[in-house]
């Protein structure tokens, strides 16, 4: 596994899941997408979740990022004091589709999650301005998303994720609609940011080549998680 430069994780526990299971539906519908999962995302930790369609990658991203609930088990935040989502700007999402507002120009879009958790205008620009800079996008600040290339669409997003500073980000197939090159540079810009934001990466991926450029690389089969690197 590459270890790209940055901070390495220290042996404190970020998220902790003991015995986690999600079932959807009920009765003869149920579908178990996770079986007794156990795990820790310790904080610096740069993880890869990987495996087929239908495994239970982003089922288990969701539990750990705190949008969902197990229905049997366990998830716990140590350093948060509670489900981290209860604290804006903790947690930075992307997901595979950028979801930007079309009516809000790119610096605007970064802003946005900063002045929802009410921060000053001023303080919301400004790191909105340093997460474009941090993606090497900062040319793009006045345009609108509909006159961006989808690889430019996604690293705004990634700048909208990274703008708070969060402590966790969690990136679901973020490289999913981006060809080869344009996906690894993603890959790279989550990494090397959360490294220089001291922050724990969580990235969802069928491809190898992504989990390729973390450090710990978690396989998911039919809902149960095993460890392949460490
Ligand atoms: N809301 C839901 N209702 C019913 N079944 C669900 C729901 N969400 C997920 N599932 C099922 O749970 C299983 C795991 O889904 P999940 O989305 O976690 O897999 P994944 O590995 O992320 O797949 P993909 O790579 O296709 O995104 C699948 O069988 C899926 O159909």
């Amino acid at each position: 596994m590459t270890h790209l430069a940055g901070r390495q994780p220290v042996e404190t526990p970020l998220v902790e899941l003991r015995q986690v299971a999600r079932t959807f539906g009920r009765g003869r519908a149920a579908m178990v997408a996770l079986h007794e999962v156990g795990c820790t995302v310790l904080q610096g930790d740069r993880i890869a979740i990987t495996g087929p369609s239908g495994s239970g990658k982003t089922t288990l991203l969701h539990l750990i990022a705190g949008l969902d609930k197990p229905t049997a088990g366990e998830v716990r935040w140590p350093e948060f004091g509670g489900n981290p989502l209860d604290h804006p700007g903790e947690v930075g999402l992307v997901f595979q589709g950028a979801s930007l507002l079309p009516a809000l120009d790119v610096l605007e879009n970064v802003a946005l999650p900063l002045l929802l958790a009410d921060r000053p205008y001023g303080e919301a620009v400004t790191r909105a301005r340093a997460a474009l800079e941090q993606a090497e996008i900062a040319e793009l600040a006045q345009r609108l998303p509909e006159e961006l290339s989808g690889g430019q669409a996604q690293r705004v997003a990634v700048a909208r994720a990274l703008a708070p500073a969060p402590r966790l980000i969690a990136a679901d197939e973020p490289t999913g609609r981006l060809d080869t090159r344009h996906a690894l540079a993603v890959v790279d810009l989550l990494v090397r940011a959360a490294g220089e934001l001291g922050a724990t990466l969580l990235l969802a991926t069928h491809d190898p080549r992504m989990a390729e450029r973390l450090d710990r690389c978690w396989e998911m089969r039919d809902g149960t998680l095993n460890e392949v690197t460490a």
